[in-house]
């Protein structure tokens, strides 16, 4: 049985378009043959065996069928094209790719990551931080890059290669921040459509704290620049079937209190998605309660999610992230208000803010994600923040930290966080994030290398021994894979990268 599978019929050129960056929106159908492997719950992964998954010419899982007998490559074959006569598809004008995974290089289909957090714009910075933390780091390293993207050309760059860095390493959904700058930001909308990746495109609102060459003049031309990404994504892409706007003040210091104002109606008015940040470093948090007298704004209380609920930007549609520093009573209230939390530990370890409590979020009801956050995090990588989420709940764990042995994250929990955790935090519960019929086909096909071949292409740090149960194989991916483990990613039922 080969990775490549077989095809049946003509496959039109669509993958190949969608590789070279040319949009296509629908696929041809696909049947896919093998080990699945997705969150059940939180707490547990389903592992399916001898399983085949049929996926519509709308890149939407249309049929799942379990206990085959996949054990040759003919029983394999006549496995896939008894589903396809099910299915009506075996008429000769239709064309039907088949993906088989190979058991001898541990190849599984996994649900497709979605980094909740990541700003597009900071790409070129990621790991160029040096021991800043967050207000020094912004005017530093951040405002200057973003404010440079302006220049359309540079943009193209540092989008182009952000979408595919990312593409490589399995995250088919990204809630991005591009920059205050609306040509720029229209062209990260347009850049991932054309590659293929599912996306929230924000662009930066800020009228206040930035530098005079990186601040938009006012809160009525922040929401007109707004508003008119938000047509731009319209036109490119109606239904929003693969990008979203989302309406992003970059957080309460760097947003004036008329700004917040208008964004909240505008929120209301148009039912779009929030992303924001909230509590990251504690210099941030005093910050707000010197900029926000709570009384003044009809607050609540005086802490910094009863700012963005004074606005109107608490709502069940808003993206938080980090919440490093969330006291009690504002975990309520964003519980209460059904917000979500990005939590992105290699940035918080990175630039020092602390380390997010996710087993407290999550105890609290808070639906929780993971994001890269480049370039306050180091790596675009949604299986390094993973495995970086086990370890900082590790050392809350620790007696010293005054936590407790169920403090800690397990692995399956993490993989939760990544896929189904993730859709709930961009809204889109139900839609991706695991299979089955009904979700849309946003996967990866990971491979984690031959047993016995020594010499083979570069497999990356993983290696399978051939004892190893399945649980230990995927242990192993999360601790030690990368992207040179991440075959073939789908969005919508397309190719939208291949390992070469
Ligand atoms: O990690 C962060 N990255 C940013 O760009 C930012 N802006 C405000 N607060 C922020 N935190």
């Amino acid at each position: 049985m080969g990775d490549i599978g077989f095809a049946i019929g003509q496959i039109p050129p669509a993958a190949a378009d969608v590789l070279q960056g040319r949009a296509a929106f629908t696929t041809h159908p696909k049947i896919f043959l093998g080990t699945f492997i997705h969150s059940r719950s939180l707490t547990e992964l389903e592992y399916l065996h001898n399983a085949a998954v049929a996926v519509d010419a709308e890149g939407l899982i249309v049929a799942i069928e379990k206990d085959l007998d996949l054990s040759t490559p003919s029983l394999t074959r006549s496995a896939a094209h008894s589903l396809l006569s099910k299915l009506n598809w075996d008429d000769s004008s239709s064309s039907v790719e088949i993906t088989s995974t190979n058991p001898s290089k541990s190849q599984f289909f996994f649900p497709g990551f979605i980094d909740t957090h990541l700003h597009a714009s900071q790409y070129p910075n990621v790991g160029i931080f040096g021991n800043s933390t967050l207000l020094d780091w912004l005017n530093t390293y951040t405002f200057p890059l973003e404010a440079s993207l302006q220049d359309q050309a540079k943009a193209r760059k540092v989008y182009t290669r952000v979408i595919r860095k990312t593409l490589s390493h399995g995250t088919t959904t990204a809630a991005y921040y591009a920059t205050i700058d609306v040509p720029s930001t229209n062209l990260l909308a347009d850049l991932c459509l054309s590659f293929g990746q599912r996306a929230l495109v924000g662009r930066v609102c800020m009228d206040q704290l930035g530098p005079d060459y990186y601040l938009d003049a006012s809160p009525e031309d922040s929401l007109a620049a707004t508003e008119a990404t938000i047509a731009h994504c319209r036109k490119i892409d109606p239904s929003f079937g693969l990008v979203k706007p989302i309406i992003t003040p970059r957080f309460a210091p760097a947003c004036s209190a008329p700004l917040m104002k208008s964004l909240g109606e505008l929120a209301a008015a148009t039912n779009l998605p929030i992303q924001t940040h909230i509590s990251e470093n504690v210099n941030e948090i005093a910050l707000v309660k010197s900029l926000f007298p709570w009384q003044e704004i009809g607050a609540r209380d005086d802490s910094y999610a009863a700012v963005y609920d004074a606005f109107g930007l608490l709502t069940e549609k808003t993206i938080l992230a980090h919440a490093v520093h969330l006291t009690e009573d504002e975990a309520s209230l964003v519980a209460e208000r059904k917000a979500k939390v990005s939590h992105c530990p290699c940035s918080n370890s990175a630039i020092t803010s602390g380390a997010a409590k996710v087993r407290w979020l999550l105890e609290r009801g808070i639906p929780t994600g993971l994001g890269t956050d480049m370039s306050g995090g180091y790596s675009p990588s949604v299986l390094e923040a993973a495995r970086h989420a086990v370890l900082v709940s590790r050392h809350l764990a620790m007696p010293d930290a005054g936590g407790e042995e169920k403090d800690k994250l397990s692995v399956e929990e993490v993989l939760f966080l990544a896929t189904r955790g993730g859709a709930e935090v961009v809204d889109m519960k139900g839609r991706v994030g695991g299979f089955e019929v009904g979700m849309e086909w946003d996967a990866q096909l990971i491979g984690l290398g031959e047993e016995e071949e020594e010499e083979e292409e570069d497999q990356g740090n993983v290696d399978v021994f051939g004892w190893e149960n399945w649980e230990e194989k995927v242990a192993k991916w999360v601790y030690n894979g990368d992207d040179r483990n991440t075959k073939k990613v789908w969005v919508k039922g397309r190719l939208v990268h291949q390992r070469k």
